[in-house]
């Protein structure tokens, strides 16, 4: 039988509103990073999201990582349990129901973070395929990111390399720099029982610590933001092929706020037909090495400031965020 009434299957997302820049960076070389800069502070400044088109990562090659992530779910829990994220360490796997963004919800999701593309942090065996594929793509994530942290030099005004050489230890290890290649998977929400899953989430509302974030994600939906001077969640919506941006706090910081870390979640759709197919995304948060000292007074001097204001290093201000809002995480 099909249905008659159409209307309750539209959804009013940022997407259908045209309310996300859109920032393209085909023919990304010199004469555009200007373009591009002044389009991500307005979007930084104005939204804390943008969407990137024309970034250069074809669709089957993120599709592809989804594919060996599946293949890594679907192995033995004793093999997947080698490559368990490991207490005092960002790498590796996390099953459903460890983390918890507010000390108490269970977060509905499989995890995998890398933070370097080493055999420790990617498995060869038995998923040959694996590392190749995932090396791949986090490379293209990590070249798109250098070029938006130079367009950002440009749009900011600050001294050419002050976030280049920043974050120049992109995926050489958590122990020298933050920056993660996540995949994700949301598995299906099956209700046995009507409101079994009441109260659970996908992802719980957080904002990114470090400089920004890439995010893929597939078509199911889901993912609700909180744009700057509103509290009200917003559902983003789906631009097939885009790669979404978002601000994080440490730019924030950096910037004196001028830039917006963008509050997130993901929940689970209300849409029976989409909460029980299981969501795929990747994000590759960008941060800069662990030692750069957060001065907002490098991106904006500020006379009236004091100069005995303490200033933190990045690897500092996360540990604090850690401990102040995650104390109780597993
Ligand atoms: O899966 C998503 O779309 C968002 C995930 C996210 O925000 C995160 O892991 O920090
Ligand atoms: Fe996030």
């Amino acid at each position: 039988m099909i249905k008659n009434k159409i209307a309750d299957d539209k959804l009013d997302t940022l997407v259908s509103k045209s309310v996300v820049p859109i920032i393209d960076l085909a023919h990304c070389g010199k004469t555009v990073v200007n373009r591009v800069g002044q389009q991500l502070h307005k979007a930084f400044t104005e939204k804390g999201i943008a969407f990137l088109v024309n970034h250069g990562i074809a669709d089957e090659k993120i599709k592809g990582v989804w594919d060996q992530f599946d293949n890594f779910l679907d192995l033995p829990a004793e093999i997947q349990d080698r490559y368990r994220r490991k207490n005092g360490v960002n790498y590796g796997y996390v099953s459903p129901g460890i983390e918890r963004f507010d000390g108490k919800t269970p977060e509905l999701r499989h995890t995998y973070n890398i933070c370097k593309l080493d055999d420790q942090n990617l498995p060869r065996e038995p998923l040959p395929e694996f590392a190749d594929e995932i090396t791949n793509l986090t490379n293209d994530f990590k070249t798109i990111s250098s070029f938006l942290l130079k367009a950002m030099e440009v749009a900011l005004e600050v001294p050419p390399g002050l976030f280049a050489e920043n974050h120049s230890q992109m995926l050489e290890g958590d122990d020298v720099n933050m920056t993660t290649l996540r995949m994700i998977y949301y598995p299906a929400i099956v209700d046995d029982e009507p409101g079994q899953s009441e109260g659970a989430i996908r992802c719980g509302a957080h904002v990114d610590y470090g400089t920004f974030t890439l995010l893929s994600q597939d078509s199911e939906g889901g993912l609700e933001v909180q744009l700057p001077g509103s509290e009200k969640w917003q559902r983003v919506g789906h631009l097939p092929g885009a790669i979404l941006i978002n601000g994080g706090e440490l730019l924030s910081i950096w910037t004196k706020q001028r830039y917006h870390a963008l509050p997130h979640r993901v929940v689970i759709p209300e849409q029976e037909q989409i909460r029980t197919r299981g969501r795929h995304s990747i994000a590759y948060f960008v941060h800069p090495d662990n030692k750069t000292p957060i001065d907002p007074q490098d991106i904006q001097k500020d006379e009236a400031s004091s100069s005995n204001e303490k200033i933190y290093t990045a690897y500092e201000l996360i540990q604090k965020k850690f401990n102040d809002t995650y104390g109780q995480r597993s």
